[in-house]
Formats: C-alpha cells, sequence, structure tokens
C-alpha cells in the first residue's frame, strides 16, 4: 500500500485520459471485426495446479478493452502494490489495519502449502477433524436425539456471513446432499422466520447450529433462545440440550453462558472475516449436508484457486484479470452495478452470497488512512439465476441507459439431464445468446429490414439494440464441490484486488454498526408515547403509529 489515492497513481491518470480520448473507438464489433485473434487473445482456461478436473474458461473478449488498455489497468494493480500486499494477507499480516487483525481464509483451505504464522493457524485441522467426526455421526445415524431417534433436520441459525456462504453452497450442491437429512436456515429477526422453520420439524430429530462469530448477534441469539425453548417445550430436560444444539463461534464464554457445551462447540478465529467464513467451522451445516469429503474438496477448490492467485503473473492472473475490467467500468465508465448471472438453478443464491461479499467488503469511501476517496469504489452487486432475469429485468440490460457488466456462469453439463439434457441446450443456448446480443446489438438497418417499410419511425427506434454492452463468460464442465470452491475463491480475490488499488480495508463492515446501536435505543422506546425521545419528527411520528397498534 502506497498510501495514495488511487486516482493519484500515474496509471490512473493515464487510464482517464485514454477513457476520455478514445471512448469513441471502443466498439466491440469493429473490435472483433479487426481482430480475428480476439477470442484467444482475451480468454483464458484454469486449470487447478492440484487436481486437472477442476476446470474453467473465462472468456473477457467482449469487454470494452484492446490489450493497450488491458496493460495500463494490469499496471493499475502494479502501482498499488497489489501483489505486496496480497503476500502480506497470506503472511498473516494484519491487513485489517482498523480492527488490528489478519485476514486469513486462505488458511482455513491450507493443507500445508503456505507457510502462516499466526495464532489459532495451527489448529485448523482439528477443528476439520471435528466437523468430520460430528458431520460423520449424524449423517451415519450414530448421534441421535433425546429419545433414542435420528437426526433427519438441520437448523444452521445465523445471519450475514453465518448464514449466507452455507445457504448459498448447500444449494448450489444440492446434488451431492444427504436427500434425508433436510436443511433450514433462520436468519432474520423476524419471528415468521423460525417460527415457519419450527413448523416443519420434529424436536426429537432436529439439530439447532447456532452460527455466530461473535454470539452476540441480536438476531441469531434471539432465534436460539426461541429454538431452545421450542425445544425444551417438548424435552422438558435441559440435559437434552448438548444433544440438539451445538455452537460455531469464536467467543467460548457467551457459547457455554447459552448452554451449549464447549465440546459441542465448534471453533473459529478473529482472522477469519464472517463473508469469508464458510470454510470454517460455519461450513458445518454444509459438511452434514453433502458430507465431509464433499466439504474438503469445495475447500480444496479453492485452495487451486489461493495457489494461481499467489502465483500466476498479472497477465494470466484470473482474479486480477476481473477486478480490474470491474475497476475500468466502475471508475472510468461510470458504471454504478455488476450483474451475477449464472445460468444454472443450482447456483441461485450466488448473486445473494457475493452481494454480501463485494458490497460488504468495498462499499467503503475513506482509504485505509482516513483520507476520502474522490472516486468510486464497490459497486452495487446483484443478479439471479437465468433465464428467470431475461423475463424480468433484461430489458433494462439491453436498452436501458445504464451500462450494466455482466457475468454470465454456466455449467456445460447438468446434474439433471432430463429429456436427454433439452433443457440443459436450451438453457445453454440462452447463456450463450444474452452476452452475443448485449455486445453487438441490433441496428436500425437490421429493424428497418425486419419491421418492412411501413412501420413508424417510432417503432422502429424502440426496436433497435445499441449494443456494446460489455460482459464476461464463464464456463465450467459440471458444477462440483471443487469447482464451485474455486469460483468462489475467484470472487473473493478480485474483490480483494479492487480493495487494495482502492486502498480501502475490505475486511471491516463499520457501516453497519450505527443501525444496530439506534434500534437498541429504540427497542427501550417501543412501549409508551412518552418514552419516544431523541428522534426527529419522522422517525417519532413512525413509531407512534406503531403505537396506535401495538400488541404484547
Ligand atoms: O457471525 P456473527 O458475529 O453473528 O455476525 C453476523 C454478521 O453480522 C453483521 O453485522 C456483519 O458484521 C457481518 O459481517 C456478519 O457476518
Amino acid at each position: 500500500m502506497s498510501g495514495k489515492l488511487a486516482s493519484e497513481y500515474a496509471s490512473w491518470k493515464k487510464l482517464q485520459g485514454i477513457y476520455d480520448t478514445e471512448r469513441s473507438k471502443l466498439v466491440l464489433k469493429d473490435l472483433f471485426a479487426q481482430d480475428p485473434e480476439r477470442f484467444s487473445k482475451f480468454s483464458k482456461e484454469y486449470t487447478s495446479p492440484d487436481d486437472p478436473s477442476v476446470t474453467f474458461l473465462l472468456d473477457y473478449s467482449k469487454n470494452l478493452i484492446t490489450e493497450p488498455i488491458l496493460k495500463d489497468l494490469l499496471n493499475l494493480v502494479r502501482e498499488a502494490e497489489v501483489e505486496t500486499v496480497r503476500d502480506k494477507m497470506f503472511a498473516g499480516e494484519h491487513i485489517n489495519t482498523s480492527e488490528d487483525r489478519a485476514v486469513l481464509h486462505v488458511a482455513l483451505r491450507n493443507f500445508d502449502d503456505f507457510k502462516i504464522q499466526e495464532a489459532g493457524v495451527s489448529e485448523v485441522d482439528g477443528v476439520l477433524a471435528h466437523i468430520k467426526e460430528f458431520s460423520d455421526a449424524v449423517r451415519s445415524g450414530a448421534h441421535k436425539g433425546y429419545t433414542g431417534k435420528t437426526i433427519n433436520t438441520i437448523v444452521n441459525i445465523g445471519i450475514g456471513g453465518s448464514d449466507l456462504g452455507p445457504v448459498m453452497v448447500t444449494e448450489a450442491l444440492k446434488p451431492y446432499s444427504k436427500r434425508d437429512l433436510t436443511a433450514h436456515f433462520v436468519s432474520n429477526i423476524d419471528g415468521t422466520h423460525i417460527a415457519e422453520t419450527l413448523r416443519l420439524c420434529d424436536p426429537e430429530r432436529t439439530l439447532f447450529i447456532i452460527a455466530s462469530k461473535t454470539f452476540t448477534t441480536q438476531e441469531t441469539i434471539t432465534n436460539a433462545e426461541s429454538a431452545r425453548s421450542w425445544f425444551l417445550a417438548a424435552a422438558k430436560d435441559k440435559a437434552h440440550v448438548a444433544k440438539h444444539f451445538v455452537a460455531l463461534s469464536t467467543n467460548t464464554k457467551s457459547v457455554t453462558a447459552f448452554g451449549i457445551a464447549e465440546a459441542n462447540m465448534f471453533q473459529f478465529w478473529d482472522w477469519v472475516g464472517g463473508r469469508y467464513s464458510l470454510w470454517s467451522a460455519i461450513g458445518l451445516s454444509i459438511a452434514l449436508t453433502i458430507g465431509y469429503e464433499n466439504f474438503e474438496a469445495l475447500l480444496k477448490g479453492a485452495h487451486g484457486m489461493d495457489k494461481h492467485f499467489k502465483t500466476a503473473p498479472l497477465e494470466e492472473n484470473l482474479p486480477v484479470l476481473l477486478a480490474v475490467l470491474g475497476i475500468w467500468y466502475n471508475d472510468f465508465y461510470g458504471a454504478q452495478t455488476h450483474a451475477l448471472l449464472p445460468y444454472d438453478q443450482y447456483l441461485h443464491k450466488f448473486a445473494d452470497y457475493f452481494q454480501q461479499g463485494d458490497m460488504e467488503s468495498n462499499g467503503k469511501s475513506v482509504t485505509k488512512d482516513g483520507s476520502r476517496v474522490n472516486y468510486q469504489t464497490g459497486p452495487i452487486l446483484w443478479g439471479a439465476a437465468g433465464t428467470n432475469g431475461q423475463h424480468s429485468f433484461y430489458q433494462l440490460v439491453h436498452q436501458g441507459t445504464k451500462i450494466i457488466p455482466a457475468d454470465f456462469i454456466a455449467p456445460a453439463t447438468t446434474h439433471n439431464p432430463i429429456e436427454n439434457s433439452k433443457h440443459h441446450r436450451i438453457l445453454l443456448s440462452n447463456y450463450f445468446a444474452q452476452p452475443e446480443a448485449l455486445a453487438f446489438g441490433k441496428t436500425e438497418e437490421e429493424v428497418r429490414k425486419e419491421v418492412g417499410s411501413g412501420a413508424s419511425e417510432a417503432l422502429v427506434k424502440s426496436k433497435v439494440f445499441e449494443g456494446n454492452r460489455p460482459s464476461n463468460s464463464i464456463i465450467f464442465p459440471l458444477l462440483t464441490p471443487s469447482t464451485l470452491g474455486a469460483l468462489i475463491a475467484l470472487y473473493e480475490h478480485k474483490i480483494f484486488v479492487q480493495g487494495v488499488v482502492w486502498g480501502i480495508n475490505s475486511f471491516d463492515q463499520m457501516g453497519v454498526e450505527l443501525g444496530k446501536v439506534l434500534a437498541k435505543a429504540i427497542l427501550a422506546q417501543l412501549e409508551k408515547p412518552d418514552d419516544v425521545k431523541g428522534h426527529d419528527s419522522s422517525t417519532t411520528g413512525l413509531i407512534h403509529y406503531y403505537q396506535k397498534y401495538r400488541k404484547e
């Protein structure tokens, strides 16, 4: 970290100049016509250094770049000393400066390759062994509930990073799941979430996993307490809690105070950020659902990508390439958002997951040394599984006034090849067609030919697709645990690279605090109108309206 604002780098200024003067020449149709080699120049195949079956293709040729522009974008990475900060992360240096913490999710999936000195790192293998032992026992039926029955339902109670990763991965890897073990995830403080979930559970056969790094999160502790009351209403004896409640946390004291024995606690460490924690004990629900071997395959897939990120030259480094392309649109083209569009129903939570991963990491406006940035940082991350999005928001993506860079993600083969893979071929035809339509559009001339001479001018104009809308395409053989691990790590490191270029701390989340503090103060004032003090007239008015209808 040079301590500079990104906009002060020579390469940034150069890129601004290029954008200002050459933008009109960056037309995908022309760029492809001029260079028959464009696809081979701007696409890369990744193969895990550990396992040749973990492979995917990243095609970034449909981006508004030329070779010199990409060179300058990579110079920005050099100037920001991304490689130095990356190596500091892998070495366990405290790059999360505001909290004085290491950032070591890579240590959770390390398999002894990187030598990392940090308290707790040597305990990782022991926790993985604990996860294996416990998940094997539950899945085999050796672990029994308080009436001697096997467990058939797990309920993960957690929020944010203690929820989204396990939800996304268990959905993504459903083909590998034990179908007679149902997993539910309760996150929202809204009592509806736990109430509707408990309706589906049998207290004799349900295991509650209380997932909270801090074990102080209001939503999680309140939901956990309600689950415990529900359980004890049936089980009566508090001694039975041990068979039905486990905790995933860094906070032993609060876990034991809640009534969960240390033996039923799966430990992790302060150097695991919430949004990077699915690889840790927070992944217990994943191991229970898909089995420990598949959980380990997920970790190994991520580890392969870690090695790639750590060693590949910038020109070949896929997280770096995705990061700089994002910066090009975010900081020079003024794109506000970035869409993740997986053409795989199993990945329907992928964008939700990276909404936290990206926006909580890079939604910052001061640099690590406290200077206000004078450029855009993290994009608004959003998306949905294809083809649903096509019948909803793609209209705006194709013809709206905003530029929306998008990543199209798909497996070449499906776990559900019904009707001789007819569905999958249709799905993939859309996956191939959408980036093509976005990039090359449809000219006025083409429209005129299509609609004939009698058509009104207005109709002609409304049917024109300007095109020149950028996208990346990622395609892999099949969505397996290890491929998913590699894909998640790809995006994690992309976010890292962008954060370093922008000079921000991607690993704290101060922005979630203020609302929590105000809610606490308001909670104490909700009973009586006279108690409502210290707010603006809008907030006071809203609380008074609620109080007219309030019920116990
Ligand atoms: O795992 P716990 O400590 O309950 O935190 C859950 C979530 O809380 C939020 O406020 C954020 O800070 C997230 O990063 C975090 O994942």
